[in-house]
């Protein structure tokens, strides 16, 4: 087929001046067993969508897209639908991967009806199925005319492909409802179009399986403002309803960092001081960010002449990269030179 793997005709805006080229949707309706993908970017974009892994290795998508038998949806009081626990889970069981059903290059110089258009004629050549699981996720604004976009608000991740910043909606995926202190932690493979979430603690069966929509670090009223200016909430979690204690602790943990990243002469910087933010960030409950207190543990006992904890925490800070960036992500690059020689590495005895 001439316009492989393209099954629409493709149809186009102008040319964009912010963008300096037009935007066009480009379906494959066929893709991953039928379940379909529509991506509105640029035809240069589009050529390099099409040779990702995702559309071009036909078993690259071989457990994607399948039923993980870790979650099923459910109503909540409060929050609309989330997604709960079908059966205990441990940390790093893999809870859902899934590609997206619309993928829009991030713009803003169409107006906001003519963005409606050609996001629907996206939807609209989508399978059914898809079509259907798309129209049915939460909306912010709940205006019908301009529902597409409003879902994409709600419901949207990004995506860099191409060195550029996509917005991406995944139908199963969206029905995780945000916590600051979330069970669960996700990331998203460019190559695989896929966004994977994995549990960060163990799970009881029918207990609701979260992520965060926001950064776990800053302080409460940030974290509330962001979830009301992205999503219309508030956040009734334990951490918000405990702003007091919470901020005390965020704090500390920000003052204890900036201790550990001070290499100068005067550094207050020690193993238990790492220790200390470990201690922190796991009474947080935010076991899906402990790359960060384990990094810091890794380079204080390196610095200290301690290689063999060193090693023990580089390790421990790559396991979570892993559920957190993904495994292609500058930062296990790090951690590879501290563990390929730990008494060469830069932070050595570097405290002593
Ligand atoms: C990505 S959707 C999550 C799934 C959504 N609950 C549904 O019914 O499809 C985001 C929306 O879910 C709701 N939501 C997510 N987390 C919440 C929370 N912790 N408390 C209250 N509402 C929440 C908000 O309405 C938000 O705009």
């Amino acid at each position: 087929m001439r316009n492989y793997p393209w099954t629409h005709t493709t149809q186009c805006t102008e040319i964009l001046p912010s963008i300096g080229d037009k935007l066009c949707v480009y379906t494959n309706a066929s893709f991953s067993n039928g379940r379909g993908i529509s991506i509105f970017t640029t035809p240069k974009l589009a050529e390099e969508f099409a040779n990702l892994p995702a559309f071009k290795d036909q078993s690259a998508l071989k457990d994607v897209n399948v039923d993980s038998g870790a979650w099923y949806a459910h109503e909540l009081p409060g929050k609309g639908v989330g997604l709960l626990a079908n059966k205990s889970l441990k940390s790093k069981d893999r809870v859902t991967a899934y590609t997206p059903a619309l993928i829009a290059h991030l713009e803003g110089d169409l107006g906001t009806m003519e963005r409606e258009k050609w996001y629907r004629l996206a939807i609209s050549q989508l399978p059914d199925a898809t079509q259907h699981a798309y129209l049915q996720l939460a909306f912010v604004y709940g205006q019908d005319i301009i529902r597409v976009q409003d879902i994409v608000k709600a419901n949207t991740f990004q995506l860099h492909v191409g060195g550029q910043n996509h917005l991406a909606v995944f139908p199963e995926t969206s029905r995780l409802n945000h916590a600051c202190s979330p069970n669960a932690q996700y990331y998203l493979d460019p190559g695989l179009l896929t966004h994977f979430v994995h549990a960060t603690r163990p799970i009881a069966l029918d207990e609701e399986i979260t992520i965060s929509y926001t950064s776990p670090l800053d302080l409460t009223e940030v974290r509330q403002q962001h979830l009301q200016d992205g999503f219309l909430f508030t956040c009734t979690c334990s951490r918000c309803t405990n702003q007091e204690a919470t901020d005390d602790t965020v704090e500390t943990i920000q003052r204890l960092q900036a201790a550990l990243n001070d290499w100068s002469e005067s550094s207050h910087g020690t193993p238990k001081l790492a220790e200390t933010v470990l201690s922190l960030y796991r009474r947080e409950g935010l076991e899906g960010f402990l790359d960060i207190p384990y990094g810091f543990a890794a380079l204080a006992y390196n610095a200290v002449g301690d290689s063999k904890e060193a090693e023990k925490f580089a390790r421990l800070a790559q396991e979570s990269i892993l559920l957190k960036d993904g495994p292609w992500t500058p930062n296990m690059q790090i951690w590879n030179e501290l563990l390929k020689d730990p008494m060469k590495h830069w932070s050595y005895k570097r405290r002593m």
